[in-house]
């Protein structure tokens, strides 16, 4: 069995009562909005990369023990382009996209000093957001798109550029308990400086405040890049109640091969590139003062897209991520790989270097050691963290299990001490096969996996007034590649990890990236 990437995916737009096997909890009320590419070709031209694709959002709207299922395209200025255009017209991170194909080499640098750089992608198809009461489809250009997560209509196109020089925008943005969110982005090359932002947007003041929420946006605190041309790219951040943390990896944009990329006519993607001979550094931002720890945390070159989640203890900052020793993610999801070496991610050139989740420890006080001590005092974590001169410190990661990728956690304990991670399993092949959740105490995994049956991320929705963290359920859009079987909703008990109930949907689920639950209160 194997899952068609580059197949375009149908939406089914009408409300769809799905069948329910097993019963849903009463308590479990609200909807699942997730958002993943789903359109990959258009009449003659095709998209390289599977982060390509345009958006497809769907929704799961659990609501007194019935779940109904719609999916709607984001119509977004780049989907309204392509579709009248009857062709791609829109540059992509992996396809660059030119208005009119019959130009020569010569026009082409005409239309490319005519506007110096094309208008960036609205094609927000990683995930789905909220900043005051609003939500929003993200990828992670300076636009996003308001939508409505009931409909799933595409409403207003917002541009972080009207409210702060930031070029790229993270899809992975924190919240507090008072509806505040945090996000990071990078300013390239503003006024002569390259920088990260890490930007704030307060909660909403009234329940039906029509201005945008990012009218309020305030400044957290700005880090200069390591090189003016060659920022960082990342994926997400992590927050804690007096922290945020950082990290610069050697995946880097190139900017100046950025800049004429239009006009050599390669992708934004050949324009970053890792550096496995450089160290990644570690940013540890106090909240309090706004400004970075001076002890300079790094570690060896690594490549990461999502943070799990990061805490306190006794004078130290743990931290979890999922990381790669190497930028092979991306190439792995170009589209003439994933479809002509059935989905076998082993098969292609370049070996596949597997994900790892994995434990950092970062000490806050060194309390008159020498250099080349470990000071690391936790019992707990094997992560160590040597005393180097100069105010450096050099962190080795404790790797708390392989092979997984899109975690997520009890989000009430977001920045507190965690205990589980839920997480997809991925092998060898492009799909993931199992849910995991894994203890992060005592190693002790407990996995989900049914036969052709293919789970997205796995969403945990915590049971109200729970005392413990894994009291609750965990929600997953699962496809099942059994032909004449349907896919399906997965409702698993989180501590036990049983299935409660699948709510079976007649239409066709696609693979795709994150999602947010809004409980039907909000
Ligand atoms: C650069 C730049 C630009 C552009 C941009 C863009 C266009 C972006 C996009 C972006 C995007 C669009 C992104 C995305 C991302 C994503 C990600 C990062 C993902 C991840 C994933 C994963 C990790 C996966 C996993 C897995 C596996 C491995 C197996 C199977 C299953 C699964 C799927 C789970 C501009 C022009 C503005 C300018 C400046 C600079
Ligand atoms: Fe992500």
């Amino acid at each position: 069995m194997e899952y068609d990437y580059g197949k375009n995916k149908e939406e089914s737009p009408e409300p769809a009562e799905a069948d329910i096997a097993g019963t849903l909890p009463d308590w479990l009320q609200g909807t699942l909005v997730r958002t993943g590419p789903g359109i990959f070709s258009v009449g003659e031209t095709s998209y390289n990369h599977w982060f390509d694709g345009m958006a497809l959002m769907h929704s799961f709207t659990i609501k007194d023990g019935g779940v109904s299922y719609k999916s709607r395209y984001l119509q977004g200025d780049t989907y309204k382009a392509n579709m009248e255009a009857k062709r791609i017209v829109v540059s992509e991170m992996g396809t660059m996209a030119y208005p009119d194909p019959r130009k020569n080499i010569f026009s082409k640098v005409i239309t490319f000093l005519n506007h110096a750089v094309p208008d960036f992608t609205d094609n927000c198809g990683n995930n789905i957001i909220r900043y005051g009461n609003d939500f929003y489809a993200t990828s992670e250009t300076n636009y996003i798109r308001k939508i409505d997560p009931v409909t799933l209509e595409t409403l207003g196109k917002v541009d972080y550029l009207k409210y702060l020089p930031l070029n790229l925008v993270t899809s992975h943005p924190h919240y507090d308990k008072e509806g505040n969110t945090y996000n990071m982005g990078t300013s390239i090359a503003d006024k002569a400086k390259s920088k990260y932002i890490i930007f704030k947007v307060p909660a909403a003041t009234k329940e039906e405040d029509a201005a945008p929420a990012l009218k309020n946006l305030e400044v957290i605190c700005s880090i200069p890049c390591r090189s003016l041309l060659t920022p960082s790219y990342y994926h997400s951040f992590a927050m804690t109640d007096n922290y945020f943390i950082f990290i610069e990896q050697p995946f880097k944009l190139d900017i100046l091969k950025m800049a004429t990329a239009y006009m050599r006519g390669v992708n934004w993607a050949s324009c970053m590139k890792f550096h496995p001979e450089e160290n990644t550094l570690i940013h540890l931002i106090d909240r309090r003062t706004k400004k970075e720890v001076v002890t300079k945390y790094y570690t060896d070159s690594m490549v990461v897209y999502h943070h799990v989640n990061a805490f306190e203890e006794d004078d130290h900052v743990v931290f979890d991520v999922i990381a790669y020793d190497d930028d092979s993610l991306y190439d792995m999801f170009y589209l003439d790989k994933l479809n002509k070496k059935n989905g076998n991610l082993g098969s292609s050139n370049k070996a596949y270097s597997s994900p790892k989740c994995k434990r950092f420890a970062l000490p806050l006080t060194d309390k008159g050691s020498e250099v080349g001590a470990d000071l690391v005092k936790l019992k707990y974590t094997t992560a160590s963290a040597v005393k180097e001169k100069d105010g450096k410190v050099l962190c080795q990661p404790e790797v708390l299990c392989g092979d997984v990728e899109v975690p997520r956690i009890n989000y009430d304990y977001n920045g507190k001490k965690h205990r589980f991670v839920y997480m997809t399993k991925v092998g060898m092949s492009a799909v993931a096969t199992k849910i995991i959740k894994l203890d992060v105490e005592t190693k002790k995994k407990q996995e989900w996996t049914a036969e052709n049956c293919w789970p997205s991320e796995a969403v945990f929705i915590s049971r109200p007034n729970a005392v413990e963290e894994d009291d609750g359920v965990i929600l997953t859009s699962v496809i099942n590649a059994t032909p004449g079987e349907l896919g399906f909703l997965l409702v698993l008990d989180a501590k036990t990890f049983k299935e409660i109930a699948r709510a079976r949907v007649k239409a066709e689920l696609h693979m795709d990236m994150h999602g947010h639950f809004i409980p039907q209160s909000s």
